[in-house]
């Protein structure tokens, strides 16, 4: 398999504080990674790295087989698909959502001219679909709620066919029923063996869908631990990660994590 992103060493310096700290990394194609860390910790500064918005103070990146610094961004960009609070704040509220996912296809946030490619509509429709977003296609995104945009900003993730999809906290700001509702369809597109390999930022274990294989754990900006779910995924590196003592739970496909009982510690 052939590594979709590869990190080495790779350290971002802000201020003189290292926000990531030397740190190493590969994803092969295929994967489905989750990044957990408390607040701070350099979750979104990483995923950064790996979209090619942000370059590091030392340390090599090679984000699908192109070697950041010596590949041009513009043309890396449109294979990588990502979705974000900060993307979506940068969104005209006055869009239709079908006008939203669509300006995807053409590199842009606002809807500029009438003439889309029927192909493209059609698609744009169908990613909308699968997430659950059909009925809204003709509201403005600005009336959505949060999970409805969240939605939306990963069908516009995938409108122009990324190989390697990065998501920024997904499930922030979402209910019990909204999370849930977005666990399950981001477990389908986790297992689909056409989606493309994937990175998911996120600050709960609960919040990791059946499908996803692998995790990495930072800590101010330093690796805790990265592997398969299965081994790397235990109440010792969740503790070190968070910094409390914590016990995992897994039921099934799912998991859950919670502090132990005062005194208990
Ligand atoms: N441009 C910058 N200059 C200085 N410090 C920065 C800059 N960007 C981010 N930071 C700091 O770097 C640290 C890591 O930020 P980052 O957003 O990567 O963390 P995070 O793990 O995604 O956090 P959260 O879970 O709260 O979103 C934070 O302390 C943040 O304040």
């Amino acid at each position: 398999m052939s590594d979709v992103l590869e990190l080495v060493d790779v350290s971002v310096v802000r201020d003189r504080r290292a926000l990531v700290d030397q740190i190493s990394w590969s994803v092969a194609e295929g994967e489905r990674w989750v990044i957990l860390g408390p607040n701070g910790a350099g979750k979104t500064t990483l995923l950064n790295v790996a979209s090619s918005y942000l370059f590091p103070t030392s340390g090599t990146v090679q984000v699908l087989g192109e070697k950041l610094g010596s590949v041009d961004v513009f043309e890396l960009r449109p294979r990588i698909g990502m979705a974000s609070s900060a993307l979506t704040d940068k969104l005209p509220k006055s869009q239709t959502v079908l006008e939203t996912v669509l300006t995807a296809a053409y590199g842009m946030t606002a809807h500029w001219h009438e003439d889309y490619d029927p192909v493209d509509e059609e698609r744009a429709r169908a990613f909308l679909d699968r997430l659950g977003m059909s009925e809204f296609t003709d509201r403005r995104f600005g009336t959505l709620s949060e999970g409805e945009r969240k939605r939306t900003q990963i069908a516009r993730a995938m409108m122009t066919d990324p190989e390697l999809l990065l998501l920024d906290e997904p499930a922030a700001g979402l209910d019990l029923g909204g999370r849930e509702d977005l666990v399950r369809r981001l477990g389908r597109l986790a297992r689909d063996p056409y989606a493309p390999s994937m990175i998911m930022v996120t600050h709960h274990v609960e919040e990791i869908a059946p499908g996803f294989t692998h995790v990495l754990m930072i800590r101010q900006g330093k690796l805790v631990a990265a592997g398969p779910l299965d081994t790397t995924l235990t109440s010792r590196n969740l503790s070190k990660c968070f910094g409390l003592p914590l016990v995992l739970e897994r039921r099934g496909e799912r998991w859950t994590a919670a502090g132990l009982p005062l005194g208990a510690a």
